[in-house]
């Protein structure tokens, strides 16, 4: 009567097993549509996005099917009605046709990566390691997993820097973003593999986004661009079903554009979990990234 087994699973096993068929072909989202109420698919939504949609069971039939069915005795008319404003928002979202923009949320973008790799290598070029970004105190390589899948790795050391009150913290800061950063699924979102704690450092696996920074891009063609999967992003962590997430650092290096245009925010290391009372203050002053940072939070608001 609740979505309360769903939520269950996805902390369980990643929103990955919602799309996974049982012997019928059924999803967990057929089965949400048959069975559970118009909050389930929501949380669905937010947890998987368009792709929702367009899965089917043996006999051909999407979720959306399902609900039209005769059958699907719950709540019938409140789905109905959720599925036709989600979609008439999804197609609202959506560039039109020749258009640059890039697009927010949208089914099918998303790279099946495997998490469950268990060694891995750095990609050399030259007998170095391919560095493709660097941060405050991570760098950020190339990496081929045994599964023979290519992804990004964020390396921390966790000693010689010289810095070791300040990379404790940054070390402090990225777990709780890594925390935060693997319960989420959204296009739009970077797709969080695994973490290994080693004697020298700190390795994160993410999926490796093939675009640029709109930093980078934002110098080359010296005008700004859409907004829509910022927002898209945004709005998923801010509506999370289990209180809002705020990224707290959005920025022109911690936004990336793909090479097949989709947005992806990156970078959790300042994210934070507003609890249910909506406290937004972090007792240790304002977070972000200066010039980018709202004005009232230097004013304390
Ligand atoms: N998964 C990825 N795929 C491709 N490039 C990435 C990826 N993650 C990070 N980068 C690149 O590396 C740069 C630094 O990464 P990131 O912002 O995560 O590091 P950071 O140490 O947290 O930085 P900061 O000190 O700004 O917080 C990014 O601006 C981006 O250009």
């Amino acid at each position: 009567s609740d979505n309360s087994n769903l939520k269950w699973l996805v902390k369980e096993l990643g929103s990955d097993c919602l799309t996974v068929p049982d012997k019928e072909g059924d999803t967990a989202v057929h089965l949400a549509a048959k069975h559970q109420p118009v909050d389930s698919l929501q949380f669905i939504f937010y947890q998987i996005g368009a792709k929702m949609f367009s899965l089917k069971n043996k006999d051909g039939e999407t979720p959306v099917d399902v609900v039209e069915i005769d059958w699907c005795r719950t709540a019938q008319s409140a789905k109905r009605a959720w599925i036709s404003s989600t979609q008439r928002r999804l197609e609202a979202s959506r560039p039109p046709a020749g258009s640059s923009a890039p697009p927010a949320a949208s089914a099918g973008t998303k790279k099946q990566l495997d998490p469950s790799f268990t060694d891995w290598d750095f990609i050399l070029q030259d007998n170095k390691k391919q560095l493709i970004g660097r941060g405050g105190f991570g760098e950020v390589y190339k990496a081929l997993t045994d599964r023979n899948q290519t992804v990004a790795v964020k390396v921390l050391p966790l000693s010689g820097t010289g810095q070791s009150g300040k990379l404790q913290k940054a070390v402090e800061m990225e777990k709780r973003g890594v925390e935060i950063l693997k319960r989420l699924s959204h296009p739009n979102i970077l797709q969080f593999l695994k973490c290994e704690q080693k004697s020298d450092g700190l390795y994160i696996f993410t999926e490796l986004v093939s675009g640029h920074s709109l930093f980078e891009l934002m110098e080359r063609q010296k005008k700004p661009f859409k907004e829509s999967g910022i927002c898209s992003g945004l709005k998923f962590l801010h509506c999370h079903p289990d209180g809002t997430i705020l990224h707290r650092d959005v920025n022109c290096n911690n936004v990336m554009l793909t090479n097949e245009g989709v947005i992806k925010l990156i970078d959790f290391g300042l994210a934070k979990e507003v609890g249910k009372s909506c406290d937004l203050s972090t007792g240790f002053g304002p977070k972000g990234t200066t010039y980018f940072m709202a004005p009232e939070l230097f004013m304390g608001e």
